[in-house]
């Protein structure tokens, strides 16, 4: 690909991809596909509101996934399935919003687009009018390639998401690594079709990482893993996951590089104390006559 380099590598540039860089320009489909051709491995986050948006877009992440994950990690609910349009598109609409480089997608959620392609034409657009997305991203193998088609040729850019499913947990009986076995090879050739109905990258999720890697290879579009190995060209872990702030046991493939949740409940402590105590406010965060 002759694509310009993501980052601010051009003339007049310092080409240093530091995190925060403001030479950095808003990452665009052919980075991403720029940077598998070149081995470099990148991170997706998802984001939901604005500060998230404003922190990971500084820190150089290309890409920001507003998931369905709002589910379980913004509105309360124990999964992603009863998660609406109308609740994710004003989260994304913030996120795109805030972002300055980094390349937004929104998860179109359960019952949202399955319905035909038809309805997640209409869906997609929505997220891409009224949420100011970049792209949009769909679960399912070659059951949706027509809706990713029709998407695709309309100019909607779509992420595919293969191997766990979270929208079909019901159906694949719960919280299981999928393509292991003989269906290694329906997850590849799923994949296959996914790339040429025109999807621009595909997550794969708990996915054996030798399956992963097979996709990897085969594939011309990026790989995002979750749960899916070393191989895939890019990773994606929900933020709160990374940085601590959700309790509870986290799946496996989940690796906590902060620890919000402590930090915050700290900081509350601290300052329920200090206004117990009477020790805030203070002169300072006071105004005098
Ligand atoms: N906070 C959060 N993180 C996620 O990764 C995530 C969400 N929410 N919501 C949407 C889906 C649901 N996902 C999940 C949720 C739970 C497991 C889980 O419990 N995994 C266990 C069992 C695996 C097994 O049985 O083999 C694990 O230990 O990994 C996995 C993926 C991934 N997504
Ligand atoms: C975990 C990622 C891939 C996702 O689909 C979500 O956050 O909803
Ligand atoms: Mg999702």
């Amino acid at each position: 690909m002759s694509e310009q380099a993501p980052y601010g590598t051009g003339p007049g540039t310092s080409g240093d991809p530091a995190p925060g860089a403001t030479a950095l320009k808003r990452i665009r489909i052919p980075h991403l596909q720029a940077m598998k051709e070149r081995g470099e491995r990148w991170a997706m986050l998802t984001a939901y509101d604005q500060y998230a948006a404003e922190i990971f877009d500084a820190a150089g992440i290309p890409v920001l996934l507003v998931g369905d994950s709002a589910g379980n990690n913004v509105y309360g609910y124990e999964t992603t399935l009863p998660v609406t349009v109308d609740e994710l598109i004003p989260l994304v609409r913030a996120v795109a919003r805030a972002a300055r480089h980094s390349l937004v997608v929104a998860d179109l959620p359960f019952g949202s687009y399955q319905g035909s392609p038809q309805q997640a034409l209409e869906t997609a657009t929505r997220f891409m009018k009224e949420g100011l997305a970049h792209a949009v991203k769909l679960e399912g193998g070659k059951h949706v390639v027509p809706a990713v088609e029709l998407l695709t040729q309309a100019g909607i850019p779509v992420m595919a998401h293969v191997g766990f499913t979270p929208q079909s947990e019901h159906a694949l009986g719960g919280y299981r690594v999928q393509g292991r076995g003989d269906s290694a090879d329906t997850l590849v050739q799923d994949a296959c079709e996914l790339e040429k109905a025109g999807a621009f990258s595909i997550v794969m999720e708990m996915v054996p990482a030798e399956v992963a890697a097979r996709v990897t290879e085969v594939l011309h579009i990026p790989t995002i893993g979750i749960g899916a190995g070393a191989e895939c060209d890019a990773q994606v872990l929900v933020w709160q996951d990374m940085a601590g702030l959700r309790g509870g046991k986290a799946p496996r493939f989940v690796k906590r590089y902060a620890d919000l949740r402590t930090v915050l409940s700290d900081a509350a402590r601290a300052y329920a104390d200090d206004v117990a105590k009477g020790t805030f406010p203070d002169a300072e965060h006071s105004f005098q006559h």
